[in-house]
C-alpha cells in the first residue's frame, strides 16, 4: 500500500495492489473507528452507500441498529421516513450534530463513486447537488438504474466525522483523477459529484486499488 496526502482539505489517499488488500485494510479501518467512537461516545454509527461495496449480511449487527431505506412506499415518502428516522437518532444523540449546520455528524459514511464520479446518488450537474437544507432527498431519474432512488445530500455528507471513499478498476481512474488533482479556477466541480465531498470538519480517505490510481499522479500526493 502507498498513502499520500490528497486536495488540499484533510485527506489521504490509500492505494493498494488489490482489491482483497484494500479490503482487509478497509475493514481494520472501520473497526479502528468502531472502537474509537464506542469508546467516546459509547456507540458508532455509519451510513453505507449501495452498489457493489457493501455486503452488511457478514456484520452482526442487531436488527434495530440498522436503518434501512423503505421501499415499500413512493420514493418521496421514502425520503421523508429516512429524514425522519435520522431526526430522532439525532434527537436522542445516537447520531451527533455538527457543529457548524445542524447536520446529523456520522462517525463515518461510506461511500462508492461511479465512473462518472457521483456519489450516494448523486450526478453530475443534478440539481440534488445545490441543497442546503434537506438531509435526504429523492431522485426519479438516476442515469445509473433504479431510475429511482433517496439518497443523503452534501451537507450531511461532509458533516461526517470521517468519509471513506472507495473506488476500484480503471474505469474509475479519470473520475479518481479528477476527484482529487488541483483544478484549474474554472472548473465546474458540480460535472464531478466526488470532488464536492469535502468534509467540514472530518477526514476523507480514498481506498484505492492500483487500477483505480493508474491516471493518478502520486509523486505530487494525487493533488495533480
Ligand atoms: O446505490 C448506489 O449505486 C450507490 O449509492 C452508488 O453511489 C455506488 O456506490 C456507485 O455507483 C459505485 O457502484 P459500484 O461500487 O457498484 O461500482
Amino acid at each position: 500500500m502507498s498513502a499520500c496526502g490528497g486536495p488540499k482539505i484533510k485527506s489521504e489517499l490509500r492505494i493498494f495492489e488489490s482489491a482483497d488488500e484494500l479490503a482487509t485494510d478497509l475493514a481494520e479501518y472501520i473497526s479502528q473507528l468502531s472502537e474509537n467512537s464506542v469508546k467516546e461516545r459509547g456507540c458508532f454509527t455509519i451510513a453505507l452507500s449501495g452498489g457493489s461495496l457493501i455486503k452488511v449480511g457478514q456484520v452482526p449487527i442487531l436488527n434495530s441498529h440498522v436503518f434501512s431505506i423503505n421501499d415499500n412506499v413512493t420514493v418521496e415518502d421514502a425520503a421523508a421516513e429516512y429524514e425522519f428516522a435520522i431526526r430522532q437518532l439525532v434527537k436522542i444523540r445516537t447520531v451527533g450534530v455538527s457543529e457548524s449546520n445542524d447536520c446529523p455528524k456520522f462517525d463515518l459514511i461510506l461511500l462508492g463513486m461511479g465512473p462518472d464520479g457521483h456519489v450516494a446518488s448523486l450526478f453530475p450537474h443534478h440539481p440534488a447537488l445545490e441543497l442546503k437544507e434537506e438531509w435526504v432527498t429523492y431522485i426519479t431519474d438516476s442515469p445509473k438504474p433504479p431510475p429511482e432512488r433517496i439518497t443523503f445530500t452534501l451537507p450531511v455528507i461532509n458533516s461526517a466525522s470521517n468519509v471513506a471513499m472507495v473506488a476500484v478498476g480503471e474505469e474509475k481512474a479519470m473520475a479518481v483523477h479528477l476527484a482529487t488533482a488541483g483544478a484549474s479556477e474554472n472548473f465546474d466541480a458540480s460535472s464531478l459529484p466526488a470532488r464536492m465531498v469535502q468534509p467540514t470538519d472530518g477526514k476523507l480517505v480514498w481506498f484505492l486499488d492500483s487500477t483505480a490510481a493508474s491516471v493518478l499522479d502520486v509523486s505530487n500526493g494525487g493533488s495533480g
